[in-house]
Order: structure tokens, then C-alpha cells, then sequence
């Protein structure tokens, strides 16, 4: 791999913090490091390498001389900055929605579609985690035996939904814990020792837009444009690590077994299946690993080729920042 300067906009959020870490774990290439985050974080330190960088207030500016430009600052930083970086010459890896179904935009999960990395015009973007995890047990079965539908009950982490919003939730743990009532500033409800059945803004159609990011996203991911999908998806009072019930149909029979095979084989699969013995993931275990966990694998009996899988995986580490660092080792190894 050639060493790259990296531009890392969003640095100070927690995917921005986890991508660092990855980085500096699996030891990419970096040539120059330059950080950036809001106004409100400007001058924070961060630590690569037991190096201290200071974070920068994001201008276009900015954005010169960079080979990979990697936005986990939200959709908004990404509409307004991600085309001067691309302009300017770097690769963007995008980690927010803006992009993500933009038809000349591809969306990766190395594991699952690494060869499209190759067709980018200048960016990549990452799916939703949820999208992610789901999407690494989907893969495997569905070019063994051709997926007919898909529904997913999403259990959400407060994680995804960034710092301020695991700060907030926090509170709302100490003042439940101290018999005061919590505010409600960041969520709609009270979340701590609750479950909030509304992940991102309604939409016109019923949905969250997290349900449709979830939907839309599966389909590009999977090159299955026409696939029947649906989703909910709820905020549970957890940290980390998102969770998913999976019921799926395909075409022709897939018995438990053959799937099991199947996953255990998967790349960024861990199969952890064997109820005689309570064996099962749960997020508490899946925290800071590197695969999507999948128990639970049983036939669905109210259909003739139904299965249901239970998909536990950290949201930060493998849903976002893993494939963003895979990206970014592609492209400094092409
Ligand atoms: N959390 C998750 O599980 C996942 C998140 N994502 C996406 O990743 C992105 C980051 O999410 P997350 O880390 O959770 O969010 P956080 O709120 O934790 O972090 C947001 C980061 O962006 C910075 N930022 C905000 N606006 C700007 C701006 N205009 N210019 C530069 N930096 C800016 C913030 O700086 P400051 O410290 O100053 O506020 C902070 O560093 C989002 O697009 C999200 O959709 C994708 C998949 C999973
Ligand atoms: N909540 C999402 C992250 C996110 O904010 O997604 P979107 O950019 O689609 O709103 C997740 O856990 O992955």
C-alpha cells in the first residue's frame, strides 16, 4: 500500500473516533493526517499513533493535497464540502446518507461487492450499519438460493445516533437512577429503561427514514433492485451494537443447516448458534468486533422456504468505520 493523506472530517464524533482507531490498529499507510469538526469542537486533541493532532474547522480550502478524504460529519458537511475534495483530487469515502443512493455513487461493503470500489468517479460511500450487518448475512445465502423477501426488526443502539445522543441518554440513565424525571432534549421519549419505535423523521409513506435507508440500501447493496424488503426499526435503551430479527424467503428450500454452513463460511460472518448450550450473540459480545454475529437460525414455520436469523453487530466497528477502512486500504493498494 502507497502512504496517503487522509483528510477525516468528523473526526471528534464517535465513527470518526472509531475509524482512527481502526486505522492506527490495522496499521494504514498515512502519509499526512489532517482532522476536522465543527466550530464547537475546533482545537480538540486527538491522539494516532501517540501522535497529538489538533481538530480544524472544515473550509474548502482545506481540502487541497489529499488523496483520501473520509466524511463521517453527517449529510450536511457531506453536500456542501464532499464535491470540492473530489475536485481538489481526493477520493471521498462518505459515511452519512447523502450519497448513498446516488446511482453514480457506489455503495460498499467489502465483504459483500468489493469490485465496485474500482468503478468510483472520484466517491464511495458506506451503508447505514443496520444496512451493513444484515446485508453480510443476506449475501452468502442469497447466491446459494435466491431470496424471494425480506423483513427485518431492527433494534438500534443510541450510539447511532452520535455523541450528543449517547451523552443525553446517559443523563437520562442517572435521572431515572435518582427517581428525577429526564428531560427530553435529543429523543422524542424517554429512552432509558424504554424502547422508542421511531429511528430518523416520518416519511409520507408511514416509514422512518431509517426503515427506508434500511430498504433502499439492501436492495443497491445486494444488486437486487426489485427485492421485496421491509423494515422497523427501534431505538433499545443500549450503548453499542445494533440487533436485527431477519425473517427471510427464498425461491427454493434452504434448510437451517445449509444456511448455518453457508454463514460459517461468509466473509465478516461469525456464527454463534447452538441453543442446547443458551449459545446466541447479544450486543453486550459483539461489542469491538470485527464480523456480524448470527444465531438463532431456524425455519420459519409459517411459510414453505422461510428462515429467521438474529444479527447482532458494533454498529461503529462493523457497521461503518471496518468498511471505511477496507475502502481506503483498496484504494492505496490500487
Ligand atoms: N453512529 C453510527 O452508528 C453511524 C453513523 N453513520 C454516519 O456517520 C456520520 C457521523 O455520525 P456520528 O459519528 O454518529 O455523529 P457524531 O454526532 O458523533 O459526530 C459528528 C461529527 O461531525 C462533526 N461535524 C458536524 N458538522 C460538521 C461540519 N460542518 N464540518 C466538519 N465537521 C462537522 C462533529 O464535530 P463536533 O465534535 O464539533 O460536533 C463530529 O466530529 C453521520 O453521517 C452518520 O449518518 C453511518 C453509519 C453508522
Ligand atoms: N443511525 C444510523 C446512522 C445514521 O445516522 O444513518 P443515516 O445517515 O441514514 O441517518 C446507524 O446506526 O447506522
Amino acid at each position: 500500500m502507497r502512504p496517503c493523506r487522509v483528510a477525516l472530517i468528523g473526526a471528534t464524533g464517535v465513527v470518526g473516533g472509531e475509524i482512527l482507531q481502526l486505522m492506527e490498529e490495522r496499521e494504514f499507510p498515512v502519509q499526512t493526517l489532517t482532522v476536522f469538526s465543527s466550530a464547537h469542537s475546533e482545537g480538540q486533541r486527538l491522539s494516532f499513533h501517540n501522535r497529538s493532532v489538533s481538530a480544524r474547522t472544515l473550509t474548502k480550502d482545506e481540502l487541497q493535497n489529499i488523496d483520501i478524504a473520509i466524511f463521517a460529519a453527517g449529510s450536511e458537511a457531506s453536500q456542501d464540502f464532499a464535491q470540492h475534495a473530489v475536485d481538489a483530487g481526493a477520493v471521498v469515502i462518505d459515511c452519512s446518507r447523502a450519497f448513498r443512493l446516488d446511482p453514480q455513487v457506489p455503495l460498499c461493503v467489502p465483504e459483500i461487492n468489493a469490485q465496485v470500489i474500482a468503478q468510483h468517479d472520484g466517491m464511495i460511500a458506506v451503508p447505514h450499519s443496520l444496512t451493513t450487518q444484515v446485508a453480510l448475512a443476506l449475501a452468502p445465502l442469497h447466491a446459494a438460493v435466491p431470496l424471494k423477501r425480506v423483513a427485518v426488526a431492527a433494534y438500534q443502539s443510541v450510539s447511532g445516533m452520535g455523541h450528543a445522543a449517547m451523552r443525553a441518554f446517559d443523563q437520562q440513565l442517572r435521572d431515572m437512577l435518582n427517581f428525577r424525571q429526564p428531560e427530553l432534549d435529543v429523543f422524542p421519549h424517554q429512552l432509558a429503561f424504554n424502547c422508542i419505535p421511531q429511528c430518523g423523521d416520518f416519511l409520507d409513506n408511514g416509514y422512518t427514514s431509517e426503515e427506508m435507508a434500511i430498504i433502499d440500501e439492501t436492495r443497491k447493496l445486494l444488486a437486487l433492485t426489485e427485492l421485496p424488503i421491509t423494515a422497523t426499526a427501534v431505538w433499545v435503551p443500549l450503548m453499542h451494537s445494533h440487533a436485527a430479527a431477519v425473517t427471510l424467503e427464498t425461491e427454493q428450500p434452504l434448510s437451517p443447516a445449509l444456511a448455518r454452513d453457508l454463514l460459517d463460511e461468509a466473509p465478516g460472518v461469525v456464527v454463534e448458534d447452538d441453543v442446547s448450550r443458551l449459545f446466541y450473540p447479544s450486543p453486550v459480545r459483539t461489542n469491538g468486533r470485527d464480523e456480524a454475529y448470527v444465531g438463532r437460525i431456524r425455519s420459519d414455520l409459517s411459510v414453505p422456504h422461510g428462515l429467521h436469523l438474529w444479527v447482532v453487530a458494533d454498529n461503529l466497528r462493523r457497521g461503518v468505520a471496518l468498511n471505511v477502512v477496507q475502502i481506503a486500504e483498496a484504494l492505496a493498494a490500487a
